[in-house]
């Protein structure tokens, strides 16, 4: 570990920054973590309790300025960053070469193939998860590009056989709002309201009740969130058109203490996670993330990945440091 000299950072310096800056190399066990968040991430991530836990350990968060030439930056041991931008990627990407010695959470390419919301589930796809304990795959889904007339979607709908209600994503996940903004659709003909780029997904009943897997390394935590109810096939038939619905699986929805049908909220198993955990975090080359999975309702063991996140929420409130 290295900490020696002084540290530039962005912005003005919180007192547990400015020590780090002027600490020297007494201990072998200090850590400088430089971050790059953007301001609602810095708000949420970088509490006082966090830093001062972390502080405790001999790990120093210092600001980067994005402002400054990273290089000129530092001496960094671990770089931690969620900023958008062609251009802050191609910075990273660039230090990353040069300083192989820093470790980057994570790496720039890595996080790019999150960033569509079909590239992000095909390792789950690709993996062969079927008799680990259970079963995990994606829902069947079908890609809108952006080229497509909207008023060919009921066509390409029927044409891949899809199964009704779907759940319509926009297809680039950037952190900003409108990345988020989903709509379920009941009837085929109603999509040709929605803008493509998209990923239509089938909806897959599972008991309004979500895992959210979150993933640090080698940690692993899963929690419990309220998600969307079933829809029965009498609902179906009775209701048309497309519904924007909002962020129904928010750290606020909680379900964890929620008194819970046992079928539904058992968690799932142990082994199927490790696993998962540990093929995603080999092929999507990410150490940083999490994986929204729900059962299929009425099964014990059918799984879907239906979402996957670079470094979510607060991430540290779900891992031991
Ligand atoms: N295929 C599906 N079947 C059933 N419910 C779904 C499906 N896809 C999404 N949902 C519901 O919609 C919610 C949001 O979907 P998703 O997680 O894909 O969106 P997001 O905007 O990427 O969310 P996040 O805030 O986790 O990044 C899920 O938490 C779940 O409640
Ligand atoms: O809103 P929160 O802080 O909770 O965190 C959310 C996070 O936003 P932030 O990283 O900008 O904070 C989101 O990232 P973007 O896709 O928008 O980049 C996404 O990862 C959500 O799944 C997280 O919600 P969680 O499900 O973990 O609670
Ligand atoms: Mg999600
Ligand atoms: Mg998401």
């Amino acid at each position: 570990m290295r900490l020696n000299g002084e540290i530039s950072s962005g912005e003005e310096e919180p007192e547990d920054e400015k020590q780090a800056a002027t600490t020297t190399t007494s201990s072998p066990h200090k850590v400088v973590v430089g971050y790059a968040l953007t301001s609602k991430k810095k708000k949420s991530f970088m509490q006082p309790t966090f830093t001062a836990l972390a502080r405790n350990k001999g790990i120093y968060f210092v600001a980067v300025d994005v402002n400054k030439p990273l290089p000129e930056q530092g001496p960094f041991d671990i770089i931690l960053h969620k900023l958008s931008g062609e251009e802050w990627s191609e910075i990273i990407e660039d230090y990353r070469q040069k300083h192989p010695e820093v470790t980057v959470l994570d790496p720039p390419d890595a996080i790019q193939h999150l960033h569509n919301r079909q590239s992000m589930l095909q390792d789950v796809a690709d993996l062969n998860l079927s008799d680990c304990h259970g079963k995990v795959g994606i829902p069947r889904q079908l890609v809108i590009t952006k080229d497509k007339d909207p008023s060919t979607i009921p066509y390409e709908v029927t044409k891949a056989g899809m199964k009704l209600p779907l759940v319509a994503k926009p297809l680039v996940v950037d952190g900003s709002a409108k990345s988020h903004e989903l709509f379920l659709a009941y009837d085929e003909f109603s999509l040709s309201e929605l803008e493509p780029p998209l990923v239509l997904q089938e909806f897959v009943n599972h008991g309004g009740l979500l895992f959210k897997i979150y993933i640090v390394g080698e940690a692993i935590k899963v929690v419990r969130r309220f998600s969307l109810p079933n829809i029965s096939k009498r609902e179906l038939s009775k209701v048309a058109g497309v519904f924007r619905f909002p962020r129904v699986s928010c750290a606020a929805a909680s379900a964890d203490d929620a008194d819970l049908d046992p079928n539904i909220a058992e968690h799932p198993p142990w082994p199927l996670l490790e696993r998962l955990a540990r093929e995603l975090r080999h092929r999507l080359g990410l150490r940083l993330f999490n994986i929204d999975m729900i059962r299929e309702y009425g099964t014990k063991d059918v799984f879907y990945v239906i979402d996957i996140n670079y470094f979510p929420g607060k991430v540290w409130e779900n891992a031991r440091i």
